[in-house]
């Protein structure tokens, strides 16, 4: 397969590496938006860029008949502008917050729990995402994701950065050195307290789950999710 890279820096790399043991041909790099692109060379295009770019990047792409994987976090509130965008191109569109196996699997884990604590008051919750400091944006997109998945199970209605109430989720962002991505979910009562926790190694499932996204959109137009790429539930 033939892929188009948007945004080349650390993701990016990883994706080419990876896409190329798989035998595919990474045919364009694209990391700044004044580069022309030959679209007609690209069988699928893979943004992992900024939240700045990504938006015009995944459009232009579905107006070319190019359809996208994204991984780029922090330009969700135009996400349904995009859909409308793709769905008016015929094009084919997955964005996940998170590509890899294990963090689809914490996200199925994380809505069973909040099912399982939804009418337990004496618990409450609370989010914890630790990344690199080169993050550009907090919280996190799959601790976004993490928090959907409690507000759509629990009587829980909106998250906000380190402020508790009611019912609103606390995440905690927290920026040190060079860590990947962890994510915890805690329930705290007066007398214990439960946790689930993913912590990436590396960013390789990030970037094996995205090569998989594109492999599987290939031939299909439609919006997509991680579920279906991997069968989830
Ligand atoms: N969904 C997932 O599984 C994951 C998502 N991410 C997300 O992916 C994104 C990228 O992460 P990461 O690779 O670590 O970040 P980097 O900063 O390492 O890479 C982003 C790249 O995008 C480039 N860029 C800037 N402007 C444009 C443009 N107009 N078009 C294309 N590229 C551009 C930047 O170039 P320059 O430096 O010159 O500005 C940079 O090389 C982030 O939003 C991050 O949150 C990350 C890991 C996993
Ligand atoms: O910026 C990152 O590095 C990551 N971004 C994604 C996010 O915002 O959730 C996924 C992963 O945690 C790494």
């Amino acid at each position: 397969m033939n892929i188009g890279l948007f945004g080349y820096g650390k993701m990016g790399k990883m994706i080419e590496q990876i896409a190329q043991k798989r035998g595919h041909s990474i045919v364009a790099k694209i990391d700044d938006a004044s580069q022309p692109i030959d679209y007609k060379s690209m069988d699928v295009a893979i943004d992992f860029s900024t939240p700045e770019s990504a938006f015009g990047n995944i459009t232009n792409c579905f107006k070319n008949g190019v359809p996208v994987i994204c991984g780029t976090t922090g330009w969700l509130e135009r996400y349904a502008e995009a859909v409308e965008i793709c769905n008016d191109n015929k094009g084919g569109f997955i964005y996940a917050s998170n590509f890899s196996l294990g963090v689809n699997i914490f996200f199925e884990l994380n809505a069973q729990l909040a099912k399982m604590m939804a009418n337990l008051e004496e618990y409450k919750v609370s989010m914890e995402e630790i990344h690199h400091t080169q993050k550009l944006d907090a919280p996190s997109g799959t601790a976004i994701t993490l928090a959907e998945g409690i507000i759509e199970n629990t009587p829980y209605e909106k998250w906000k950065l380190e402020e508790s109430g009611d019912k609103t989720i606390p995440i905690k962002s927290i920026r040190e050195g060079m860590v990947p991505g962890t994510h915890s979910i805690a329930y705290e009562s007066a007398v214990d307290k439960i946790e689930i926790k993913h912590e990436a190694h590396n960013r390789e499932g990030f970037a094996l789950g995205a090569v998989i996204a594109s492999e599987w959109i290939a031939g299909k137009s439609g919006i997509f999710s991680m579920k279906d790429v991997l069968n989830l539930s």
